[in-house]
């Protein structure tokens, strides 16, 4: 699952990913107008799996896993600025999700490409260019279809009709200022855009990236929508903070009044706006977190681990995390009636801790 940080030239967004992946990419004052990705696979931090390896003393500990993009900045221009440039519009529209670095921090050294600090200003600009790449994605492909349909035989007709009358009602929409994301759209129809990739049909998460000052007490920022969060991160105190080692980040964070880094919020709020959540399989060998879209049934869970369990799927022996964390240990959860069989239909909840039975 890939997630791309976007946002206006010098919002912070280099700054963020190096919090987020604890990495190195470098940082400018002034745009850099970089069109090259930076990209890395984040850890989902999961407190369960600490828990779970005191008790199964596992040789390996494997944590979900995330990636990000980091790429050029958006210039907020809408159609007048001629559009994205294909190599960007390209990263993004290959993301699962964007996450939306918006300035909040105040600092004259670091110009702002529209002179001032407007976080609901500049969402509404990055709003507003997603749009357009959008509906000119849709005004193309409309063209094309009011061309086709006239000539196609009657079963395609019928096919590419309904496609158009939906195009159409998502045109509707974005120039309602209506991004598709908040759009309740039966499965077939999402299945039907699902190739055009649309920007705004991406889960969002909006991160106002504040001035160390506002650490203790951000300011509020409304993004009410569906498939939508807000997460602020001081980018540029979080990405110092991504570099030291875990006692040196612990005589930080005390100076700073804060008991985790907002790196772990970030980074869980993306997985959340994924639609993922994770099941846990524990042992001597390893003990893991597999990411699963919600709602997915056991015998599907079971392919993420290997397609051989799928296939030869016989039954699920399942245990909530909690469950087996008051037991005390497997013994006692199974003794205490905590230990579930479950066959191939059963929906997968987050935390269940999984033993697949199965043969091929
Ligand atoms: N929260 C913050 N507080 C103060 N300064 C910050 C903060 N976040 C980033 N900066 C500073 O802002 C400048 C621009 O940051 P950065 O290079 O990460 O932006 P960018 O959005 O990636 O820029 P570009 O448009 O070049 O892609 C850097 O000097 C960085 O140190």
């Amino acid at each position: 699952m890939k997630i791309a940080i976007i946002g206006l030239a010098n919002s912070g967004k280099t700054t963020v990913f190096n919090a987020l992946t604890r990495g190195h990419a470098e940082t400018a004052a002034y745009s850099s107008g970089q069109l090259e990705p930076n990209l890395a696979t984040v850890k989902v931090p999961d407190p369960r799996l600490e828990v779970l390896a005191q008790m199964f003393k596992p040789r390996k500990v494997t944590y979900a896993d995330v990636q990000y993009v980091d790429i050029g900045g958006l210039s907020g221009s809408g159609r007048s600025g001629g559009g994205l440039p294909p190599v960007l519009l390209n990263y993004i529209a290959s993301a699962d999700a964007l996450l939306h670095v918006v300035r909040a921090f105040d600092d004259p050294t670091v110009p702002h490409p529209n002179g001032s600090i407007d976080p609901q200003r500049d969402i509404a600009a990055v709003d507003l260019e997603l749009a357009f790449s959008d509906l000119s994605i849709i005004e193309r492909r409309l063209n094309r279809l009011n061309a086709e349909i006239p000539k196609l035989p009657a079963k395609e007709k019928e096919q590419r009709t309904a496609e158009r009358d939906l195009l159409q009602r998502l045109r509707e929409a974005l120039e309602g200022e209506v991004p598709i994301r908040t759009l309740e759209l039966t499965d077939d129809e999402a299945r039907m855009i699902r190739g055009y990739q649309f920007l705004t049909a991406k889960p969002l998460l909006i991160v106002p990236n504040i001035g160390e000052a506002e650490i203790a007490n951000p300011p509020h920022i409304a993004y009410p929508h569906r498939k939508s969060a807000v997460e602020p991160i001081c980018g540029k105190i979080e990405a110092e903070l991504a570099q030291l080692d875990d006692a040196e980040a612990r005589v930080f964070m005390d100076d700073l009044g804060i008991t985790a880094p907002a790196r772990d919020r970030v980074i869980a709020a993306s997985y959340q706006l994924l639609g993922l959540i994770s099941f846990l399989t524990a042992g001597p060998d390893e003990v893991r977190a597999w990411p699963i879209p919600r709602g997915t049934p056991a015998v599907e869970a079971a392919g993420v681990i290997h397609s051989d369990i799928q296939r030869g799927f016989i039954r699920a022996e399942i245990v909530a995390y909690h469950d087996l964390i008051a037991a005390g240990s497997m013994y006692e959860a199974k003794k205490a009636g905590h230990v579930r069989m479950e066959g191939k239909q059963y929906i997968i909840q987050d935390g269940d801790i999984c033993h697949f039975l199965f043969n091929v």
